[in-house]
């Protein structure tokens, strides 16, 4: 008997496959604007903003956007900040965001626990065991994760036809190399089909997976993200399975941050590491 296309799955395949892949060969078949020009459309950026320096982001002028024609409505805006603003962001996940909230370790993390820590929420808290979010569960987003959203909203938003959010709730993943995160959608915001996600990597590299709306609808397509790299999903995108098989080693990573190497605490934590902080909006 032939499996139903409701029990199909076309994605697990695809996650096993990069699991056991060699690192070099991930970094050469997950797609990205260089390796895979063809995959990606560019979208000129039209508008120019006053950017604060707390942002730690390179004038507009010098962001390429892109909407990635494997996934409809998914955007990808490599890398847009300076490697000073990169090392602010690694900062702030792992000595503000992982010690003032709630955390995988308890809700005031020491230096032990911050090295097992695997997740902390900001804004209104997601309830992982319910898979919701409560009203009266929140603490106040931190104003520049809050302004960094708005300023990269406002530039996807006036160069395609993204609707804006507001960042009402934040995950920030914390990956060791041997860490993944296993395939779902993100559908417990009210109004996930029109307000998009935005989600930010730091530290080594990774392979994510986006694929459809179910698993059988087709298979994930492989994006590699580096440190600095801006994932936008909006219209179906938003609804769509995803996954993280591969945290990779990036060669470069000691270059990027290279300046702050005597910023030890930081260093010691993100060689080894990756930090993903997502961004959402909870209520219409
Ligand atoms: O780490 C990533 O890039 C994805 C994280 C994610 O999908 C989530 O937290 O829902
Ligand atoms: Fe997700």
């Amino acid at each position: 008997m032939s499996a139903s296309s409701d029990s199909l799955d076309l994605f697990t395949p695809v996650f096993k496959h990069f699991r056991r892949l060699s690192a070099a060969d991930c970094f050469t078949q997950a797609y990205s604007v260089t390796s895979h020009p063809s995959l990606f459309h560019h979208c000129p950026i039209t508008t120019s903003i006053d950017l604060d320096e707390s942002l730690g982001l390179k004038p507009i002028s010098s962001w390429s956007l892109y909407s990635c024609l494997f996934c409809d409505g998914l955007y990808f805006l490599p890398n847009p900040f300076t490697s000073v603003g990169q090392h602010q962001w690694v900062h702030r996940a792992l000595n503000d965001y992982a010690r003032q909230t709630k955390t995988s370790v308890g809700d005031n993390s020491n230096n032990e626990q911050l090295a097992r820590i695997r997740w902390a929420t900001l804004g209104y808290h997601y309830d992982w065991t319910n898979k919701i979010y409560k009203d009266d569960d929140h603490t106040k987003m931190p104003n520049e994760l809050a302004k960094l959203c708005q300023i990269i909203m406002q530039v996807i938003s006036s160069s395609t036809n993204c609707p804006m959010m507001q960042a009402e709730a934040a995950i920030v993943n914390y990956y060791h190399l041997n860490s993944t995160l296993c395939a779902h959608t993100d559908h417990s915001e009210y109004d996930a089909l029109t307000k998009p996600l935005i989600s930010y990597s730091f530290g080594n590299a990774a392979v994510f997976l986006i694929g459809g709306q179910t698993k059988a609808e087709c298979k994930p397509s492989p994006i590699l993200l580096q440190s600095g790299d801006i994932i936008l999903m909006t219209g179906s995108s938003r609804l769509c399975f995803h996954a993280v098989p591969r945290i990779l080693s990036d060669p470069l990573l000691k270059e990027i941050l290279c300046e702050h190497l005597d910023d030890e605490c930081c260093w010691s934590y993100i060689h080894d590491k990756r930090i993903n902080i997502n961004i959402r909006q909870v209520y219409s």
